[in-house]
């Protein structure tokens, strides 16, 4: 059956997340078959999960105990690098700083924003980030001591991750394996996420992170084990809860690469209310492409039944258009 027939065949009505072992991969064959598994589950869901995706443990914890002397910080002290002064929006967001749906009261979330550098050592920690090898310069707190090489060092093995996906999806699209090798130079932003305990009911409007979906190809997610927090809307508009599965990540499609496969791909709305009474952590990668790739829908998504649905754009020019949209719409604080 053609990617376009399948993607037919297919409703979106899904009660739970599909989990794709992605770890045996070295012969074609081994991948062919991860790809067929996202395949089928970028399909109907839009999201899944990744076992065996090779982020050692430790470089988790160390990461997870960063996120949590960081956040208990005082509100002063982690304003100083607040992200809106800063280029990119990288740094620090306060809870209630961005409302992605205007209904709404605002996402009850703080985060920690970083892009791409250059792994560092511990005795670097706080020191200024080098402009010569960071893109867009990160900011860094003085403390807790080792917070900058734990965010450096998940994020460059997420970028394996990255790396990983990739080829698995261009696969997964009937495309060469290498389809997205020379298109995805530029580094994935990444944020961390502390979601404190949600009392207030649904109708409150007050969400961690209210309906959304994402702007980019696709975001890698790690979320702190045993607390449940995070939703997937099907097509039924029932939301299917997504629980944390030990040894997995998340992953799920984003509207730029819903986009460039002609809506093959879905990008799924989600949302995270944490009821848990505790304290949640979670990490995102999202994972975009070249500014300057023009994404219109590949050849393997297009048929005489399923005309291309969006003409081309830059994928600059969208990110672009969503952060902005995001951004200025921000939560007024108190309200
Ligand atoms: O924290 C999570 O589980 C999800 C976060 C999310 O959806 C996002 O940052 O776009
Ligand atoms: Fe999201």
């Amino acid at each position: 059956m053609s990617l376009v027939e399948k993607a037919a065949s297919l409703n979106g009505v899904f009660d739970s997340i599909p989990i794709v072992n992605i770890g045996h991969a070295s012969t074609p064959e081994e991948r062919a078959a991860s790809a067929l598994q996202i395949r089928d589950a970028c399909m109907n869901v839009g999201f899944f999960y990744v076992r065996n995706h090779g982020i050692p443990e430790e470089i988790i914890d160390r990461v997870l105990s960063a996120m949590k002397a960081y956040f208990s910080l005082p509100i002063e002290t982690k304003m100083k690098l607040y992200h809106r002064e800063g280029a990119n929006y990288r740094g620090y967001a306060p809870v209630l700083d961005s409302n992605i749906d205007s209904e709404n009261k605002g996402d009850l979330f703080e985060g920690f924003v970083i892009g791409w550098e250059e792994q560092v050592f511990e005795e670097d920690d706080g020191k200024e980030a080098d402009a010569n090898t960071t893109i867009i310069p990160n900011l860094w707190p003085s403390e807790p001591a080792g917070f900058r090489e734990a965010f450096v060092n998940y994020y460059h093995a997420a970028v394996g991750v990255r790396n990983v996906l990739f080829r698995l999806f261009a696969l997964a699209l009937d495309l060469p394996e290498t389809y997205f090798d020379d298109k995805n130079e530029n580094p994935p932003t990444m944020r961390g996420h502390h979601y404190p305990p949600q009392t207030g009911c649904e109708d409150d409007y007050a969400f961690g992170i209210n309906a959304h979906s994402d702007f980019e190809c696709f975001t890698i997610l790690w979320q702190e084990p045993g607390i449940q927090a995070l939703q997937v809307l099907n097509s039924d508009k029932q939301w299917i809860n997504a629980p944390p599965i030990p040894g997995t990540l998340v992953i799920n499609i984003g509207d730029l690469l819903a986009r460039w496969t002609n809506d093959v791909f879905r990008s799924t709305v989600h949302r995270v209310i944490n009821k848990s009474g505790v304290r949640r952590y979670s990490i995102a990668m999202f994972v975009g492409i070249d500014p300057r790739v023009r994404v219109e829908p590949i050849p393997s998504c297009i048929s005489s039944e399923r005309p291309p649905k969006y003409g081309p754009i830059f994928a600059g020019e969208h990110v672009r258009k969503r952060l902005n949209e995001t951004y200025h719409r921000n939560a007024t604080l108190g309200d």
